[in-house]
């Protein structure tokens, strides 16, 4: 019973991983990522310079997931460049994956020069929920803004290279959204960050839970999994295989891994649910697939990924 994956032709021992801004703040978090059972990791998002994040509380677990107002706190691109390039020495047949996110395009162009620079070998997942200028919406709501992105990534970029996607709610969002994606050599798409500017409180001290942006954050864990779902699985269906597919969001159980693969996912980013159990989290999450697999009898993921059934 093998739970291996294939991405971009790169071949990974197990198709689980953390998702990024997760246990890989630094070489610490990303060392205990890369000990265990996960296939492979990303790092934070990075940004041209290293960023302080946001002030604290700036996360809060909740019993049905989380919610946080991080503000993309990092060590900044060359630090992670530094530190891949040293797991890249010991284990030469692994790659990881990189964010990023610029602030513009222009910054985007900087961050993937300063990575063709180096000897980074893995993949690149560029964040689209990134702020855009103020007065229009996050980037990967501004379509327009997408296409721009993507036509000036591909014109300086030519490695292995995927974008992290907010979630979509409307069917005809998915559908432009799609049409703006296939037009591009891109490697993968991760689908779903966090659903945006979600609000939690405390009714004893009728407070909101985090500092930031007046305890607005976005929203992961189990509140997300049907959204992460449909997004996995709308995608599936609408991009050209080529575009392989990253599934996130809501997964804490092998069922639920089982559900992002049965969706189309490819491989599958574990957020919240990490943040709580820590990173022995992928041995448990790793057995409970394989135990499913058995039991519907199913050897290897290709057996049953994207092969969701309808009731019609
Ligand atoms: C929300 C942004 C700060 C614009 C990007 C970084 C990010 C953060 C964050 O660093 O606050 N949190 C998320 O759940 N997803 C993200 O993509």
């Amino acid at each position: 019973i093998s739970t291996e994956t294939t991405l971009a032709g790169i071949h990974f021992d197990n198709c689980l991983m953390n998702a990024a801004g997760v246990y890989c703040y630094d070489a610490d978090e990303l060392n205990q990522i890369q000990k265990s059972a996960a296939g492979t990791f990303v790092t934070k998002s990075a940004t041209v310079v290293p960023r302080a994040g946001n002030p604290e509380p700036r996360y809060l677990s909740t019993p049905w997931g989380s919610i946080n107002s991080m503000g993309l706190p990092n060590k900044g691109l060359p630090y992670y460049l530094d530190y891949v390039s040293q797991q890249q020495t010991l284990f030469p047949e692994k790659r990881y994956f990189q964010s990023i996110t610029g602030f513009n395009i222009d910054e985007d162009e900087a961050l993937l020069k300063q990575i063709t620079d180096s000897d980074f070998n893995g993949l690149v997942e560029l964040n689209l929920s990134c702020p855009n200028v103020p007065g229009k919406p996050q980037t990967g709501y501004d379509f327009e803004t997408v296409e721009q992105i993507l036509t000036r990534v591909f014109e300086v970029y030519e490695g292995p290279l995927g974008v992290k996607l907010p979630p979509y709610f409307d069917i005809v969002h998915f559908d432009q959204m799609a049409a703006i994606l296939n037009q591009f050599p891109l490697a993968f798409i991760n689908s779903v960050n966090s659903i945006g500017n979600g609000l939690t409180i405390d009714a004893a001290t009728e407070r909101v839970s985090i500092k930031p942006k007046h305890g607005f954050g976005g929203i992961g864990g189990d509140y997300i999994k049907p959204t992460a779902l449909a997004n996995v699985h709308t995608f599936y269906q609408r991009l050209k295989p080529e575009i392989q597919i990253i599934g996130t969001g809501g997964v804490k159980s092998g069922q639920d891994v089982f559900e992002h693969l049965l969706c189309g996912a490819s491989m599958v980013q574990v957020g919240t649910a990490l943040h709580k159990e820590g990173p022995q989290i992928f041995d448990r999450l790793t057995a409970e697939l394989q135990t499913i697999m058995q039991q519907k009898g199913y050897n290897k993921i290709a057996d049953f990924k994207g092969k969701l059934k309808y009731l019609d």
